[in-house]
């Protein structure tokens, strides 16, 4: 669906992607879930390959990655050449994400931040747009590292 955030976690963030599931839902958006189900012990490459593959080929417009700190999942996110991921863990981080950088995935560190913030850190994520202008050229090159020149 056109307008879809998908989410995934690992185990050390499972409360928390619970608790953002139910509030994104009951705020009106559509929910793409793709796990954990529950707190046992996963990895979280898994998972934020996962969520990368679904924001790449268009199942969701954009992506909310959660672990203990927000750092393994995230990397694990930008690995994929299509997705554009970001560590925050304030307002300003997230808005700046998409302003400036077309960020398609926010990554969160749930061992690090409460839901508040993190709530807060979401709504910014969704509802900033791009600025374009001189950040498209920029934006571009992070997924075609080929775009990219020799700095002077
Ligand atoms: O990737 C991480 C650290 O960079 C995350 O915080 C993980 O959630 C964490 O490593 C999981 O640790 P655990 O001891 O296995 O719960």
């Amino acid at each position: 669906m056109a307008d879809t955030i998908a989410i995934a976690s690992d185990h050390a963030a499972f409360e928390l992607k619970a608790s953002l599931v139910g509030w994104l839902r009951e705020t009106g958006h559509d929910v793409l879930d793709l796990g954990p189900d529950d707190t046992s012990s996963v990895d979280y490459p898994d998972y934020g390959y996962k969520l990368a593959e679904a924001v790449a080929d268009g199942r969701a417009i954009k992506g909310i990655a959660l672990c203990g700190s927000g750092i393994g999942i995230s990397i694990a996110v930008n690995r994929h050449p299509a997705a554009r991921c970001a560590l925050v863990s304030e307002v300003l981080s997230a808005r700046l994400s998409r302003e400036h950088n077309d960020a398609n995935v926010i990554a969160l560190g749930a061992r690090l931040i409460g839901i508040e913030q993190a709530k807060a850190c979401i709504t910014a994520f969704i509802e900033t747009p791009f600025a374009g202008g001189r950040h498209a050229g920029r934006r571009d090159k992070l997924s075609n590292p080929s775009f990219a020149k020799e700095p002077a």
